[in-house]
């Protein structure tokens, strides 16, 4: 891991407002550096590389008299890919929706970046930095792909409504700085061919990358992933790999859930594993796989759905 994302730059040198890409150059001409620095983070996180940068702290959530997650505890370090897995109903996407404020933590805290965000509103926790895809996707379905990912960045942007209602330079700045963005991120996750379509007939595959793309144009510090690989080939899932980790490479850091094993063992530099609500192992993926807690949750899962899981 290396000291400091490759291309984080500080928030003075926010190129918002300017022309990310050249002009006049076709996109598919725009060398991958320039790509990748249209893409990369272009806000810092206070908490260094390697240290806790989002914490459940002793967090527990009860729907009536079902308790969702019970006294959870982990972080998620800067700069790593950490997978959330356990068997079905386990709690992992309730986790998420409780870092993303969709769900207010029965007690316990959430810190992020510093921050205790428990009581934060979506729209807050989003501008503060955390991101995430969906189980089901969630697009924009009449809308272009391009769009779809422009409508990312305006978490982003810094014209008042009045700006943009008088039409100021600084919006038409900023207009043109979000497709820049956009085209760059739809290449960068490898979908800026179907840019014009509209969401709703872009190939399975395609959508998912675009949630994904969506999703980074917020400018996350924490990219939060919700069964990215579902409904995926075995080579689509090799892709998505690669797709991860080099979203990871430019500086983000990553939380994944996922229920292929394969996939989350060769992705994530560590995992949590949750199981009816608690969690029952935190370590690199060596030691969960031998863990014998892990071993059984998930062998009862087979039980229990006949091998399907
Ligand atoms: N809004 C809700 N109201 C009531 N119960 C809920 C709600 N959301 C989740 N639950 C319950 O909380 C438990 C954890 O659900 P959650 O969706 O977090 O599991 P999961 O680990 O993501 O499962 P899966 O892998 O199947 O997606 C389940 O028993 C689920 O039925």
């Amino acid at each position: 891991m290396t000291e400091t994302p490759r291309h984080a730059k500080s928030a003075e040198s926010d190129p918002t407002g300017e022309a990310l890409l050249p002009e006049d150059v076709p996109l598919d001409e725009v060398s991958d550096e320039q790509i990748v620095e249209a893409v990369a983070v272009h806000r810092e996180a206070d908490v260094p590389i390697g240290e806790t940068l989002l914490e459940m702290d002793h967090i527990t959530l009860k729907f009536g008299g079902l308790t969702a997650l019970n006294d959870v505890s982990f972080g998620v370090r800067r700069g790593e890919i950490l997978g959330l897995i356990g068997p079905n109903g386990a709690g992992k996407t309730t986790c998420f929706n409780v870092m993303t404020g969709v769900y207010r933590a029965t007690s316990g805290q959430v810190r992020f970046d510093q921050q205790e965000i428990r009581r934060q509103s979506k729209n807050k926790i989003t501008q503060m930095g955390i991101a995430r895809t969906f189980q089901n996707i969630r697009l924009f379905n009449e809308m272009t792909a391009l769009e779809n990912v422009v409508v990312g960045t305006d978490a982003r942007h810094k014209t008042s409504v009045l700006g943009a209602l008088v039409r100021m330079p600084r919006h038409f700045a900023e207009e043109r700085s979000a497709v820049d963005r956009a085209m760059a991120l739809l290449r960068f996750v490898g979908i800026a061919d179907r840019a014009a379509e509209k969401a709703r007939n872009l190939p399975y595959g395609y959508q998912r990358r675009l949630e994904i793309a969506r999703a980074l144009a917020t400018e996350p510090k924490l990219l939060c992933l919700d069964e990215p690989a579902a409904g995926f080939n075995p080579a689509e899932k090799d892709e998505l790999i690669e797709l991860i980790k080099q979203v990871r490479d430019e500086g983000y850091t990553v939380l994944l859930i996922e229920h292929d094993m394969r996939l989350v063992m060769s992705v994530c530099d560590r995992i949590v594993v949750l199981e009816f609500g608690n969690k029952i192992a935190d370590g690199s993926p060596e030691e969960v796989r031998n863990n014998p807690a892990v071993v059984a949750a998930y062998l009862g899962e087979e039980e229990d759905t006949d091998g399907a899981a």
